[in-house]
C-alpha cells in the first residue's frame, strides 16, 4: 500500500537521502508535505520533482522568495514553527519523517505523535532534550518511533524476534570522527575544514562536528536510553573505525547480535519507511567482508573524548540536564562553525553550562523551552563577550 509522507528537513543530508529512497520506490512512497529552512534552490527542485501539497519554510522572507519562484499555485506554502507543525501533521500523510536539525524539531514531533502519524526520527536532539515527554506521548497515543540514526536502526534490527527484557546490554559503535587518531594536544589548532572531514560518512555540518567531539555518540547514548527504555549502565560505546558494524545487542545468554553493512544512510532511512518489511535497495554497495579484511574495536578513552563523559553524566542526572547538554552543544558548535571559538572550546562551553545549571526534575515542555533558551543565552553571552 502507498505510504504518504511528510518530510521535515527535505534539503538536508538525511532529507535528500530520504527523497532518493522515495525516488527508488514510487510504488511504495509518496511525499505529501515537506519542509525546509532557507535553501530555496534545493527546495524548489524537490518541490518540482515530488509535488507535495504543502511546503513549510523557515520564515516569511523565504516564503515570499519561494512564492515568486514557483509556477504552480496548487501548493500551499506556510512558514515558521507553525508551518513546520502543519507539515508534520498534514492530514493526508501516514508518516512523518523528522530530519530537521536541532531542538526546533521537538514540537513538530509531539504534534505528529498526537496526530497518530507513524514517526521516522533522525532528529536526535528532540529525544535528547525531552525524551521523557516524547516517549510518554508516544506511549499514550500508541505510536512507535522508528529510528533513522544508523546505530539505533541497527539496534532495532538486532532486536527483531527478541524481547527487550532479554537484553543485557546495548553496544553503540563510534567511528571516532575526524580526529580519532590525534591526541588532545594535537586538537589545539585544528581548523573547521579539518573537523568537517569525516572519515566514513558524508553528513550535515553540525553532526559532523558532533562526531569529531564524540558528542554525537553522547547524544546517541541518551537517544538509545529513551528509544529502547534502557538504563545508562546497560549502554556501552565502542570505537570501531570502519563503521561497518552499526551497533550490537547483547542478550542475557551472552549472545550478541549485530547489524552490519556498508556505511550508507539510505539503508536505515528505507528500513524506517518500510518497517517492518524490507525492500530492495539497488543503489547500496554490497558488504564485501574479504575486501573489508579486518574490523577493529577499541575502548573509548573518556578523558580524550570528554564530551562523551559529559553526555553520560547529563543523561544519568536526568531532569533538565540533557536539555542543557543539547542546547549548549548546539550553540557552541554553531559558534565553532562561524569561526568564533576553537574546537576544544566546544566541550568547555558545554561543561560550563552544565556546571552552572541547577537541575530541574521532570521538566514539562515549557520548562524545557525556557532552559533551552537560557542555556543558549549563557553560551552566546560568554562567547560574544570573551
Ligand atoms: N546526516 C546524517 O547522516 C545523519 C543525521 N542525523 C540527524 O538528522 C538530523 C538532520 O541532520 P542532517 O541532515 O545532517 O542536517 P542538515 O544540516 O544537512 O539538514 C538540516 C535540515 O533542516 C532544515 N533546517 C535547519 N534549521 C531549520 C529551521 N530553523 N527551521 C526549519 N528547517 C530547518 C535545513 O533546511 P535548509 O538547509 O534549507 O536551511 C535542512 O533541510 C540531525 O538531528 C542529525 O543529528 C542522524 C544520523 C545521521
Ligand atoms: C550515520 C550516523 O548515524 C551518524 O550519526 C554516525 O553515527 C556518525 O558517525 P560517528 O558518530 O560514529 O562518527
Ligand atoms: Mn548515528
Amino acid at each position: 500500500m502507498m505510504k504518504h509522507i511528510s518530510l521535515l528537513g527535505a534539503t538536508g543530508s538525511i532529507g535528500e537521502q530520504t527523497l532518493e529512497v522515495v525516488r527508488l520506490h514510487p510504488e511504495a512512497f509518496q511525499i505529501t508535505a515537506m519542509s525546509f529552512g532557507q535553501n530555496v534552490e534545493k527546495g524548489l527542485k524537490a518541490i518540482n520533482e515530488f509535488k507535495p501539497k504543502l511546503v513549510a519554510v523557515k520564515n516569511d522572507d523565504v516564503k515570499k522568495e519561494l512564492e515568486q519562484a514557483m509556477t504552480s499555485k496548487d501548493i500551499s506554502i506556510v512558514s515558521g514553527l507553525e508551518g513546520l507543525i502543519e507539515a508534520a501533521v498534514y492530514p493526508d500523510s501516514d508518516m512523518t519523517v523528522n530530519a530537521v536539525l536541532g531542538s526546533i524539531g521537538l514540537e513538530p514531533t509531539l504534534a505528529a505523535i498526537e496526530a497518530r502519524k507513524s514517526i521516522g526520527i533522525a532528529n536526535k536532539e528532540t529525544l535528547v532534550t525531552a525524551g521523557h515527554i516524547v516517549m510518554e506521548k508516544a506511549k499514550e497515543h500508541g505510536v512507535q518511533l522508528l529510528p533513522i540514526d544508523s546505530e539505533h536502526s541497527a539496534i532495532l534490527q538486532s532486536l527483531q524476534g527478541h524481547n527487550l527484557e532479554d537484553v543485557s546490554r546495548l553496544i553503540l559503535t563510534a567511528s571516532g570522527g575526524s580526529f580519532r587518531d590525534r591526541t588532545k594536544a594535537e586538537l589545539e589548532n585544528v581548523t573547521i575544514d579539518d573537523a568537517l572531514n569525516h572519515p566514513n560518512w558524508s553528513m550535515g555540518a553540525k553532526i559532523t562536528i558532533d562526531s569529531a567531539t564524540l558528542m554525537n555518540k553522547g547524544l546517541e547514548v541518551i537517544e538509545a536510553h529513551w528509544l529502547f527504555d534502557m538504563p545508562y549502565e546497560k549502554i556501552d560505546v565502542v570505537l570501531h573505525k570502519e563503521s561497518i558494524v552499526h551497533s550490537l545487542v547483547e542478550y542475557h545468554d551472552k549472545s550478541v547480535i549485530a547489524q552490519l553493512g556498508s556505511p550508507d544512510m539510505k539503508g536505515p532511512i528505507q528500513y524506517a519507511l518500510s518497517y517492518p518489511e524490507r525492500l530492495e535497495l539497488a543503489s547500496a554497495k554490497r558488504l564485501n567482508l574479504w575486501e573489508a579484511g579486518s574490523l577493529h574495536f577499541e575502548k573509548v578513552d573518556m578523558d580524550r573524548f570528554h564530551s562523551l563523559a559529559l553526555a553520560y553524566e547529563a543523561g544519568i542526572t536526568g531532569g533538565s540536564m540533557p536539555t542543557v547538554l543539547n542546547a549548549a552543544n548546539e550553540a557552541a558548535v554553531h559558534h565553532f562553525l562561524e569561526g568564533r571559538i576553537r574546537f576544544l572550546e566546544i566541550e568547555e562551553f558545554v561543561e560550563q553550562a552544565l556546571q552552572k545549571h541547577q537541575v530541574i526534575p521532570f521538566p514539562d515542555l515549557q520548562t524545557i523551552q525556557e532552559v533551552d533558551r537560557a542555556t543558549r543565552r549563557f553560551v552566546n553571552e560568554r562567547i560574544i563577550t570573551s
